[in-house]
């Protein structure tokens, strides 16, 4: 039996909620407070990483240090959801990553982009996800909070807009999230945030408890 039937099987597809959205849309400032409010319920998973540890990052905390053999290894073996190449070194976020989490008691929260979405779309048979999608009012509000955080170089600033307009188009396709926020007013956008993620932590270990 494959991996997807066992899993399949047994019910045990671990489940993810996967927050996505243009760069300034707020999905950090959203997170944060959940996770100030909800310390316990929720989690980020641990990604694997061929690049050498920093003095202080411990492996399987910060991240889980493999070599280029052995990640290339997993990646033949289908154990990613995503992974990509950034500045010479391999990283990604295995299937098992998210079940850690789970079996830890917690919601897995991925925070990525169009890409990594598209990605967990195709691992439908692997992964129990659910899609949250934070949109900006509007591109001229994107582009001041952008602004305003005051971290961006403006070329920076024109490729997140750029991004943020294909992201959009993508959002507007039927089907592509469960549920779209619009980030306007913070307290309301949080409200409706936390609703959607927290229902997902009751289902998931809530009916447990009931079994
Ligand atoms: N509802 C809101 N009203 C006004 N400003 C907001 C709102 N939500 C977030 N901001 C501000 O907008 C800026 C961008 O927010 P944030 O950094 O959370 O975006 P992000 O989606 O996480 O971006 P990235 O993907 O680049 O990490 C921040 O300065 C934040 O304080």
């Amino acid at each position: 039996m494959s991996e997807a039937q066992s899993l399949a099987v047994k019910g045990q597809r671990p489940v993810v909620v996967v927050v996505s959205g243009p760069s300034g849309t707020g999905k950090s400032t959203l997170l944060k407070r959940l996770f100030q409010e909800y310390p316990d319920y929720f989690g980020f998973s641990v990604s694997h990483t061929t690049r050498a540890p920093r003095p202080g990052e411990e492996d399987g905390k910060h991240y889980h240090f493999v070599s280029r053999d052995e990640f290339l290894s997993l990646v033949s073996q289908n154990k990613f959801i995503e992974y990509t190449e950034f500045s010479k070194n391999l990283y990604g976020t295995s299937i098992k990553a998210v079940k850690d989490v789970e079996d830890s008691g917690k919601i897995c929260i991925l925070d990525i982009e169009l890409q990594g979405v598209k990605a967990v779309k195709s691992k439908s048979s692997l992964l129990d996800a659910r899609f949250l999608f934070v949109a900006p009012p509007s591109l001229q509000v994107l582009e001041q909070r952008l602004r305003g955080r005051g971290t961006e170089t403006e070329e920076s600033i024109k490729t997140r807009l750029k991004v943020a307009e294909e992201e959009l188009g993508y959002a507007n396709q039927e089907g592509a999230h469960d549920l779209i926020i619009v980030n306007d007013v913070l307290d309301e956008a949080y409200e409706n945030f936390k609703a959607f993620i927290v229902e997902t932590y009751e289902k998931k270990f809530k009916k447990e408890e009931n079994l």
